[in-house]
């Protein structure tokens, strides 16, 4: 629903990320007054490529970690650019800079550094100030009285700074916080264990045997630079049987290459055993098993919360019925290609502070929730896949709210080209653009059908 008030709020974004960086545009195109609150010294979230890790904290079990990004040295994208970009700021090829269509790392955060400066975004971000505590004020007063306060501390002063806001933004992201998995002997096991989030470069594993466990795209991508210069690889999966044409090639190529089925337990001298009864005697296992939804700092008295990497109650992934849109958040959605889902959530987010749009009522919202955790158990999708949504029906009918552009036919395409070609071509697939045949193929599987095109 569109309306014509206007009410001008004081808003806190947290975090000055890919999810941050338009949401606090979209804030003030509203004509609201933004605070950024970013722990790390400049923009960019993620893409911001930090060669520190946690050195003390390997598995990265810490409430709040040191190190923000899990980006290693190495790591391109893994969609075309054409559809990375906001959509009034393309993601252009920019000369002397990484010209790839799948560029590294550094380029995307080029990028969101001109995003950043194009927009004039820099002042309204207080870098190096990391939110501890987020509340509510005056819980009692719902709706227009429900006020937050947001307690941060500045690096260098250590001095906690309490401030009130009339809307939150959590823009945190959620590829930091390690997931990890419960093997038997994991906690006694004698030899270096580490998670993703800590891996950088592949000379520390020179002439080791590592077993990495998970074959997403960081375990495919560690595993086939760490074959260079390991002794030997061993990659554990939970769908061995369910390979990618592209990973069977790669693994028939090399030598010190092995696919295994998932690690059974593991012997406390070093050995790792999987559950087929084959052992490695490893001296490193990597943990490729993805990451968890945290919040440390916010306090819903139990309103939202997450329950094994499902954040809710949240309608349309965003706004918790009962203090949306006081507080929201952008950037939830996993598995979604490029930043525009962002700025559609940011759009909508801003355009409900300032009263031209309202949420529907508090039990519609709750039963969007409901149907939507049904739909999902009833398509056998684990509670902690609640927020995968590789789909671009629902990011276009997302954007129906906010009276956002669906996402060009052309760019669907190219991005289904790419998935498809990087199952095929895992090793060459950012390089060598072979799609026609391959497109019509892939488009008859239901992995990609799912997609929505
Ligand atoms: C290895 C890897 C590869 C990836 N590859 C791709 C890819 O190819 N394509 C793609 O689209 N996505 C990819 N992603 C996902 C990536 O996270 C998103 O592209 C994007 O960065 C999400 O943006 P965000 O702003 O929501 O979160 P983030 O980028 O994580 O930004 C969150 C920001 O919040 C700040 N913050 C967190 N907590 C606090 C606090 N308490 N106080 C203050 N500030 C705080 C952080 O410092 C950070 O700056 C990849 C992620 C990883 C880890």
């Amino acid at each position: 629903m569109v309306s014509e008030v206007n009410l001008s709020k004081n808003v806190c974004v947290i975090g000055a990320g890919p999810s941050g960086l338009v949401a606090a545009r979209e804030l003030r195109k509203e004509g609201h007054s933004v605070v950024v609150l970013e722990q790390k010294h400049d923009v960019g979230g993620q893409w911001l490529y930090d060669p520190n890790v946690e050195e003390e904290d390997p598995l990265g079990k810490n409430k709040f970690l040191e190190v923000h990004s899990s980006i290693y040295e190495s790591l391109r994208i893994v969609s075309p650019r054409e559809i990375m970009g906001y959509t009034d700021f393309p993601f252009l090829v920019k000369k002397g800079r990484d010209m790839r269509r799948f560029p590294g790392h550094k380029e995307l955060w080029l990028y969101l550094k001109d995003f950043t400066d194009h927009f004039g975004l820099r002042e309204m971000i207080r870098f190096n100030t990391r939110v501890e505590y987020v509340g509510m004020l005056d819980y009692e007063e719902f709706g227009n009285g429900l006020k937050w306060v947001v307690k941060s501390k500045e690096k260098k002063h250590e001095k906690m700074v309490e401030e009130v806001f009339d809307a939150v933004v959590v823009a945190t992201g959620h590829y930091s916080h390690p997931r990890l998995p419960a093997i038997k002997g994991m906690s006694t096991w004698k030899r270096k264990q580490m998670h993703s989030h800590v891996y950088r470069v592949p000379e520390p594993f020179r002439d080791e045997v590592v077993v990495i466990v998970g074959n997403s795209m960081s375990g495919q991508d560690i595993s086939m630079e760490l074959v260079a210069v390991a002794k030997e690889v061993h990659l554990s999966t939970k769908s061995i049987d369910n390979i990618s044409v592209g990973l069977s090639n790669v693994i028939s190529k090399h030598n010190n290459l092995y696919l295994h089925a998932q690690i059974d337990f593991l012997e406390e001298e070093g050995r790792v055993i999987f559950v087929d009864g084959s052992w490695v005697d490893a001296d490193t296992i990597l943990y490729c098993t993805g990451y968890s939804y945290t919040f440390p700092f916010l306090d819903t008295k139990g309103i939202v919360d997450v329950d094994d990497d499902r954040v809710g109650p949240l309608y349309e992934h965003t706004f918790p019925p009962t203090l949306a849109p006081s507080l929201s958040f952008i950037g939830i959605p996993r598995k979604l290609i490029g930043f525009p889902f962002f700025e559609s959530q940011a759009k909508w987010m801003a355009q409900l502070l300032s009263g031209k749009r309202s949420l529907p009522p508090r039990d519609e919202m709750m039963q969007w929730i409901k149907d939507f955790y049904k739909s999902r158990d009833a398509a056998g999708i684990p509670k902690h896949n609640t927020h995968d949504i590789a789909n671009f029906e629902y990011c276009d009918r997302y954007g129906d709210h906010v009276g956002f552009p669906h996402l060009e036919e052309w760019r669907k395409q190219l991005c289904l080209s790419a998935l498809v070609n990087a199952d095929a071509n895992l090793e060459t697939y950012r390089d060598s653009w072979d799609d026609d045949e391959l497109l019509q193929e892939a488009l008859k599987s239901p992995h990609f059908t799912q997609l929505g095109v």
